[in-house]
């Protein structure tokens, strides 16, 4: 057991911590970079020693996005950032923040003195799992606050959470806590007027900008790659393949027969297609461990897939809830996107999911002839992406053994119609400078995912018959 400090060595060491923190705070007040400036040729950043030493942990240096920000976050500044994925956000606001509370001298006393709140729970856990490294030798407690647990966790954590001085969250986790855990006064969460926000992501849609505009102050805007000529890491191959509707089943087929050594993480655009593809493909054992990753998956099952991926070779089919923030530990070798995504930013922050930090990767875009205007804007964004020609000669054909395993499992069947239905409700749902959904060969493509009639889709009847009324009154 270790022996307790006596009064005057605890007190000798706080007095010498508040000298640290005084000398802390001159040394940010002297180096304050200038405004404007993109201060990545700082000798030394203004840390205290504890946070300063991550050189034992994954983190060797600060890099990318770390590095332009905390010269400009640790003297208080609002920032604005523009740094592409997979760059190092993340270290970007976790520092500041535990050298705040370390500055403020919060102690495990004090309580709350930092939330941050993450889009999902995936997020929060490796946004946590960051956190831990970087105060790992500072005194402050931390907890991660996510949904998906059973009752007896949630009590554990109400017993807790007033005592944490850091909690990570997802949005609804949190709104549970300050409606039922007595004394969890977040009072402070009304935004304070006097308030430092950091702002990053790896693209720049009317979104991020208006937010911008909403909550921060005199920002500095930091891109955090200067010039950069692409919009996407630079250690990522981007590859386009032109194939229709009715041929994308095969073409994927073909695709994750001649990956069997990777790791692949597939998007596709609703549930009921991730799960009919899942179980399609499972049924007729491709080699490689299959996967499924949605919403509405149970949390137990969520986090044990985002594990399992990328410790071995393996496919991934996905909707958009792995799109954003989700880092598989630099572990997926292509991403490829069997539904072309919505819109330039979607197709940035899904292809994100490889390539990150110093890692390369490579990704693929199934494009329907119908929807190559998607090129020229990915083109206009600064993407830089090849076309492959497909080998004709390779015939796999698994739309007649589909058909055939669909007739003996009603529930294929049932996700095979769901999978069809959704997909083309999701199309319709997307821009229309692109996409039509009246165009799609649909009879062909129900015929290609095994199923003997086209299902009856009434939207895109009405929308058909009213398209050609106009045509006929011209
Ligand atoms: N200094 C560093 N040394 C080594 N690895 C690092 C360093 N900084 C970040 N990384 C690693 O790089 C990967 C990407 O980091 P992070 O998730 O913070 O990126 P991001 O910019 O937030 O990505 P996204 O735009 O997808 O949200 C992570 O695996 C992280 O561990």
């Amino acid at each position: 057991m270790r022996k307790p400090k006596s009064k005057k060595s605890r007190m000798q060491s706080k007095h010498s911590e508040l000298q640290e923190v005084e000398l802390l705070k001159s040394w940010i007040e002297s180096q304050q970079p200038e405004r404007g400036s993109n201060p990545t040729s700082l000798p030394a950043l203004p840390l205290d020693a504890r946070t300063g030493h991550l050189d034992s942990t994954r983190f060797s240096r600060y890099a990318g996005a770390t590095r332009a920000c905390l010269p400009h976050a640790l003297c208080g500044r609002d920032v604005r950032g523009a740094a592409k994925t997979g760059s190092g956000k993340t270290l970007a606001f976790i520092i500041p923040i535990v050298e705040k509370l370390y500055r403020e001298r919060w102690c495990p006393q004090d309580g709350v003195g930092s939330i941050i709140i993450s889009p999902t729970r995936e997020i929060a856990g490796q946004t946590f799992d960051v956190l831990r490294l970087v105060r790992r030798h500072h005194s402050f407690s931390a907890a991660l606050l996510i949904g998906g647990r059973r009752g007896k966790d949630v009590d554990a954590e109400k017993e807790l959470v007033n005592e944490c001085n850091i909690l990570v969250c997802t949005p609804g986790r949190l709104l549970q806590h300050m409606d039922e855990t007595p004394h969890f006064d977040c009072s402070q969460l009304q935004l304070p007027k006097q308030r430092q926000t950091l702002l990053f992501s790896a693209t720049q849609p009317k979104g991020v900008k208006d937010l911008a505009a909403l909550c921060l102050k005199d920002p500095e805007f930091l891109s955090v790659h200067e010039k950069p000529v692409t919009a996407t890491p630079s250690n990522l191959q981007q590859t386009f393949v032109i194939v229709h509707l009715h041929q994308k089943l095969e073409m994927l087929w073909r695709f994750i027969k001649k990956n069997l050594k990777s790791r692949v993480l597939m998007f596709l655009s609703t549930r009921k297609q991730v799960q009919f593809i899942y179980e399609a493909f499972t049924t007729l054992r491709p080699g490689i461990s299959l996967m499924a990753f949605y919403g509405k998956l149970d949390q137990r099952t969520r986090m044990a897939t985002v594990s399992e991926f990328s410790k071995q070779p393996s496919v991934l089919f996905s909707t958009d809830v792995a799109s954003r923030g989700l880092d598989f530990n630099q572990g997926v070798d292509w991403v490829v996107q069997v539904d072309c995504p919505g819109d330039v930013a979607s197709y940035i922050h899904r292809v994100g999911r490889t390539a990150r930090y110093d890692s390369v990767g490579k990704s693929l875009l199934f494009l329907m002839p119908s929807e190559e205007k998607m090129l020229e804007k990915l083109q206009a964004a600064k993407i830089p992406i090849w076309e492959i020609k497909p080998n004709k000669n390779v015939v796999q054909s698994v739309s007649g053994k589909l058909a055939d395993s669909i007739v003996h499992d009603p529930d294929l069947h049932g996700l095979a119609q769901s999978a069809f239905k959704t997909y083309l409700k999701s199309v319709d749902k997307k821009d229309k400078e692109i996409f039509d959904v009246t165009k799609l060969p649909i009879d062909e493509f129900s015929a290609s995912i095994g199923l003997a009639s086209t299902p009856r889709i009434r939207f895109l009847n009405n929308k058909i018959k009213s398209s050609s009324k106009k045509v006929s009154e011209l």
